[in-house]
């Protein structure tokens, strides 16, 4: 009880200074899991929630893809400080990232022996910075939903709260010029539809892709406070494939004329979309229904009215990469107090 009265009075914020104040804030929670449950009545604390009853009879969970579980790792022990988890298509620019908010946030150490904690399997590669995971979800709808199934699900079992999920991914714009940032306001299906459909048992199940509006801001804020950042806020189309879902005529196989593919370029424009990949849908779903905030900051690497090959220098290209790495670094900075 001690301890509870001397966060609260602590925390206060006229006691000490505001950017003291938020990396307590983020501390508390820690602090307080240490004490019971009671501290709820008191502080209001996100948990993660599961949406399945069957969870709670099992006696191990075995997150397979992810090569841990709740028997063989002591999940609380490992992630229970985890508040922003990162995620993104490919593993190097996963463990990029987590050696770049390693530096940035000043972490002890060095950034080079930051080690894979998915080892174990090839699927997916995980890494930790500090309070910062940073995990790959390789191409795709169902490669993201099992990635996100299984790290939600470690989450709740390492009685994380407060977390918020980030896709910091790269995507074809529509109407932009490359290297543009898309904070996405709505994530939207190819029929420009702010919603995921997902077959169960042979039955659709349509959920909202909802994405959490105040971070969505709170990112576009922060990237004018960024030299050279040219960032926009605009609805993310996700396709089920990168050729002909999403109207490109230089894959195998194409069965529409170029006009066609303008037409609806044009339309997906109209309705608000600047920008296209491949799991914004199910990634926005899954967080919202499992109560999770999450944002999706995706950059451009061509404008798809001009064409359809990707041909931009490596340099560049890696170059374009990073830019959503420094937009969500410096929120992950900000709201740990640790800039102004
Ligand atoms: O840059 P990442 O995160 O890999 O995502 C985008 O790139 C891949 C296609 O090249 C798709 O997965 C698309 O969503
Ligand atoms: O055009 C693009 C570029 C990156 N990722 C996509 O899904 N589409």
């Amino acid at each position: 009880m001690f301890l509870f009265w001397f966060c609260m009075v602590f925390l206060n914020k006229d006691f000490i200074p505001e950017s003291k104040c938020r990396v307590l804030k983020t501390m508390a929670p820690i602090l307080f899991n240490t004490m019971g449950t009671d501290h709820s009545e008191y502080i209001e604390e996100e948990e993660v929630h599961v949406k399945n009853p069957h969870l709670d009879s099992m006696e191990e969970d075995i997150l397979y893809h992810l090569d841990l579980g709740t028997k063989t790792h002591n999940l609380p022990e490992m992630f229970g400080d985890i508040k922003f988890v990162c995620v993104g298509g490919s593993a190097n620019r996963m463990k990029s990232f987590a050696q770049f908010i390693h530096q940035e946030l000043g972490l002890p150490g060095d950034n080079d022996d930051i080690r894979d904690i998915c080892a174990g399997t090839d699927r997916y590669s995980m890494f930790k910075a500090g309070p910062v995971l940073s995990i790959s979800h390789g191409m795709g709808v169902p490669s993201m939903s099992i990635m996100l199934h299984e790290l939600i699900k470690l989450l709740h079992h390492a009685r994380c709260r407060d977390v918020i999920l980030i896709r910091i991914g790269t995507s074809g714009g529509v109407g932009l010029a490359p290297g543009t940032v898309v904070v996405t306001k709505q994530a939207v299906d190819c029929f420009f539809q702010a919603q995921f459909e997902q077959v169960v048992l042979g039955k659709v199940i349509t959920r909202s892709t909802e994405l959490d509006k105040g971070l969505a801001e709170e990112l576009l804020a922060n990237s004018a406070e960024i030299p050279n950042l040219p960032t926009v806020i605009g609805n993310t189309m996700c396709t089920h494939d990168f050729y002909e879902g999403q109207g490109r005529l230089d894959g195998a196989l194409c069965s529409f004329s170029t006009e066609e593919k303008l037409e609806y370029l044009h339309k997906a424009y109209d309705a608000g979309v600047r920008n296209i990949e491949m799991e914004s849908t199910v990634f926005a779903a899954m967080c919202l229904t499992c109560g999770l905030k999450a944002a999706v900051v995706c950059v451009t690497l061509l404008n798809r009215f001009e064409g359809d090959q990707i041909n931009t220098p490596h340099r560049l290209l890696l170059e374009y990469q990073q830019r959503p790495q420094v937009l969500v670094s410096h929120l992950i900075k900000k709201r740990l107090g640790l800039i102004q």
